[in-house]
């Protein structure tokens, strides 16, 4: 590697000292006699500037050089209050790796532009604060989880049969059989945790929904757990737990990056456990008093999540769904046998639901009836059902929409532009 220093590690006290940096051409104006070249890396920006009596030979070339050209700038630091930090180099010297005459992105590129040319979009440096968040909240996740004992796994992304409904699989040819790209990786966890316990993953979820929200994806990064002896309470806390971490832990590292998208940070700092927690009913009876057309037994959309958000300032939970519109592998409540003992993690200011969780129907004889009442064939989950017949125990488990929790911290309008290269039922380009 080239020895360089970043762009932000160029600091007013570093004023006489000789640096050399590279990047990209990020902004460039031209002044009497003097040429202003704002470099773009990885780390930020710095002003540069070219004139003709410090090198003609680096100003002329500086001069050429187009938006987004590659280039080495070797020069002096310098304090200058009217420069971005305060500081800038007084350039002697340019090496142009490649010279860019016109580079497509322009200030009013629409959206779907941006996302015809998002490998060149990713560059800009407020896509690249995206994936630094996106980074951080991961590696967050990673701390809680290892201090709190649990055990990365990795399950397959090709699998024979659906978890959150055929409806909206990816099916694909697998030599003479038919396979489908993973929607989630629960049932998978739930094998490891008679060997492990704790166990958690990170893998590409895939759902050929047709909806066209903010929200959904047909690709999504999906961080799973699944935990043997917890109730639904007990993963309720984990959750809480887990998300709280992440969001401070975020708002700690990466504060600079929520700034470019965000100012009111209450939200955030709210974070913290214990999550508000209401059931269901509850939920039912203050959308019905919010003037929501929605009955009990209905299933809660974008919109009505949208709706109850507005009642919290935090993220809180939602649990004791009726059981027909929730998945088949989720256990009964019983006290209640129209309801399962499910909980959906629900962030505010509009964003809804970034956890699905319940506690897993762990009896064989009626496990298989739940896949019966859903219209599946016991057959297709032959290994599945397996684990209760070989010294089954109560477990629970969840799922967190990464991108989702992304838009959420980061106040996105659209979970698109939480990852690197969307996918939508209308892109599957670039
Ligand atoms: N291990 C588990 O218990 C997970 C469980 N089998 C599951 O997949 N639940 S979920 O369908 O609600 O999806 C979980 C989360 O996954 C996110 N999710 C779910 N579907 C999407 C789409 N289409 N796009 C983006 N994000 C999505 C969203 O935050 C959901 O709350
Ligand atoms: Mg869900």
């Amino acid at each position: 590697m080239i020895e360089k220093i970043y762009c932000a590690q160029v600091k007013p006290e570093m004023e006489g000292k000789r640096v050399r940096l590279a990047g990209w051409v990020y902004r460039k104006r031209e002044i009497k006699d003097k040429v202003f070249i704002v470099l773009r890396d990885s780390s930020g920006i710095i002003q540069t500037v070219f004139k003709e009596e410090i090198s003609k030979e680096a100003y002329e070339t500086a001069k050429k050089t187009g938006i987004e050209s590659s280039v080495i700038i070797e020069g002096t630091v310098k304090q200058d209050k009217r420069a971005p930090g305060g500081v800038e180099i007084q350039a002697d010297k340019i090496e142009v790796i490649q010279n860019v005459e016109f580079f497509p992105i322009t200030k009013d590129a629409s959206p779907e532009f941006l996302l015809d040319v998002r490998h060149l979009h990713l560059r800009s440096p407020k896509v690249a604060a995206i994936m630094k968040v996106k980074a951080t909240m991961i590696q967050a996740a990673r701390e809680w989880l290892l201090q709190d004992g649990w055990y990365e796994v990795f399950p397959p992304i090709l699998v024979t049969g659906a978890v959150e409904g055929g409806a909206t699989l990816f099916k694909l040819k697998y030599f003479d059989k038919t396979a489908y790209l993973s929607q989630s990786a629960q049932l998978y966890l739930e094998a490891a945790i008679f060997g492990l316990e704790k166990v958690w993953s990170l893998t590409p979820s895939f759902r050929a929904e047709k909806s066209r929200t903010r929200r959904h994806l047909t690709e999504f990064w999906h961080l799973e757990l699944e935990a043997a002896w917890m109730d639904l309470w007990d993963i309720m806390k984990v959750e809480e737990e887990l998300v709280s971490y992440m969001v401070q832990r975020t708002l700690e590292l990466r504060r600079k990056e929520i700034e470019m998208y965000r100012k009111d940070f209450t939200t955030l700092k709210n974070t913290e456990p214990p999550f508000p927690r209401i059931s269901y009913d509850e939920a039912i009876d203050i959308l019905q008093s919010k003037g929501v057309n929605i009955e009990w037994g209905e299933d809660m959309g974008a919109d009505e999540e949208r709706v109850l958000t507005e009642e919290f300032d935090r993220p809180f939970f939602v649990y004791g769904y009726p059981k027909h519109i929730k998945a088949f592998y989720m256990k009964e409540d019983p006290s209640d046998p129209r309801k399962v003992l499910a909980a959906d993690m629900l962030a505010p200011e509009g964003y809804g639901e970034i956890i699905g969780g319940s506690e897993r129907e762990d009896d064989y004889d009626k496990l298989v009836q739940r896949i019966l009442e859903e219209g599946m064939d016991p057959k297709d989950y032959e290994w599945y059902l397996d684990l209760r017949k070989y010294g089954s125990v109560p477990h629970s488990g969840f799922g967190l929409g990464v991108e989702r929790v992304v838009a959420w911290i980061l106040n996105l309008d659209h979970v698109r532009w939480a990852t690197l290269f969307p996918r939508t039922p209308t892109r599957l380009y670039p």
